[in-house]
């Protein structure tokens, strides 16, 4: 930008104004939506990241969005069990779960990160409150094994979402208030099981209807040719989604799988996002720019040269 036409201290900012302008038409068509954001583990690596995005939710709420967070940990709980001396092992990017890391993964998902995210979203205003899927029948989950190089795994008590009753959530919505859910769930047993949280996330943006379910994680999308990191998948439908689903690995097996569950279930868009960028979330919602993976329907693959990420 030209020394003229930088911001003067003391001076309006027309740039600012700008900027905020041309933030109308996604405040108009957004205005009163539901919109699912799910908080990554690995996107929640330091202090400054985990503020910038309790603001960026605390902004959407004031703009007249209707934010819910689903949290994950994946990582936390992992730095968990190893001060623990439990072993823990991912097979298709779901964690096998024993009793005794079930136990874990409770204590930490709903006693240590949801508790964190709360409190941080609570420095805005009396805004969050924190659920799990235990609380009022909100997700029964049903036991889930995955199928690895063709063979069925057996990953303990990892289940996914058989049933929402999404009440609760839209009781504190209603109130003005952002659920913060974390991905936990009884069977119909009451036994507790860990949910993947990107399903989980999934499951609940279709029980209420969401306009758009907001992945953050630590790329900046989905590669076309992981592990090599030049080209990202900028729009891809369902189904061309679905054909590539069985090359993926690790943890985007579950991500984007969620994501196609998401949008074949409803939900308008899906898109998943680099959460190691400040602000992701107002930088996906209020501007034209190509972020991340967007999945919806009725669109032809794009691609795009990856970026290198700003720190
Ligand atoms: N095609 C791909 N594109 C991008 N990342 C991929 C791909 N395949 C596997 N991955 C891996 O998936 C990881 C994201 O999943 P995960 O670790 O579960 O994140 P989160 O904690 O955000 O849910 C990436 O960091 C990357 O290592
Ligand atoms: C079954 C299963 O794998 N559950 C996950 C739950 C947390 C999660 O999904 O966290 P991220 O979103 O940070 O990956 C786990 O135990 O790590």
């Amino acid at each position: 930008m030209s020394e003229d036409k930088m911001s003067e201290p003391g001076k309006p900012d027309p740039y600012k104004a700008a900027t905020l302008a041309g933030a109308l038409p996604w405040l108009k068509a957004y205005h009163g939506k539901v919109v699912v954001v799910k908080y990554g583990g690995n996107a929640m690596t330091d202090d400054t990241l985990k503020r910038a995005f309790a603001e960026d939710i605390a902004f959407l709420r004031f703009a007249g969005f209707r934010p819910v967070v689903v949290h994950g940990g994946g990582p936390q709980i992992s730095q968990m069990l190893d001060r623990l001396g439990i072993e823990s092992e991912f097979r298709g990017g779901l964690r096998v779960t024993t009793p005794e890391a079930m136990d874990v993964v409770r204590m930490v998902l709903v006693g240590q990160v949801q508790r964190e995210l709360v409190g941080l979203i609570n420095e805005h205003g009396p805004l969050a409150v924190g659920l799990s899927g235990e609380d009022a029948h909100l997700f029964t989950a049903e036991q889930t094994g995955t199928v690895v190089d063709g063979e069925e795994v057996d990953l303990g008590l990892v289940g996914e979402v058989a049933q929402v009753r999404p009440e609760s959530v839209l009781d504190l919505i209603e109130a003005g208030r952002v659920p913060v859910v974390s991905s936990v769930a009884p069977d119909a047993d009451g036994v507790v099981h860990n949910v993947n949280a990107d399903s989980a996330a999934a499951s609940l943006a279709i029980a209420l209807g969401a306009e758009k379910l907001l992945v953050l994680t630590d790329v900046e999308g989905l590669y076309l040719d992981w592990p090599d990191p030049e080209e990202v998948i900028g729009e891809i439908s369902p189904e061309a989604l679905e054909e590539i689903l069985p090359t993926l690995a690790s943890g985007m097996i579950p991500k984007m799988s969620a994501c196609l569950q998401a949008v074949r279930g409803g939900v308008g868009r899906a898109t998943v996002v680099d959460g190691r960028q400040e602000h992701a979330v107002l930088l996906e919602l209020f501007t034209d720019e190509g972020v991340g993976t967007q999945v919806l329907p009725d669109v032809t693959t794009k691609t795009r040269k990856a970026r290198e990420i700003v720190q």
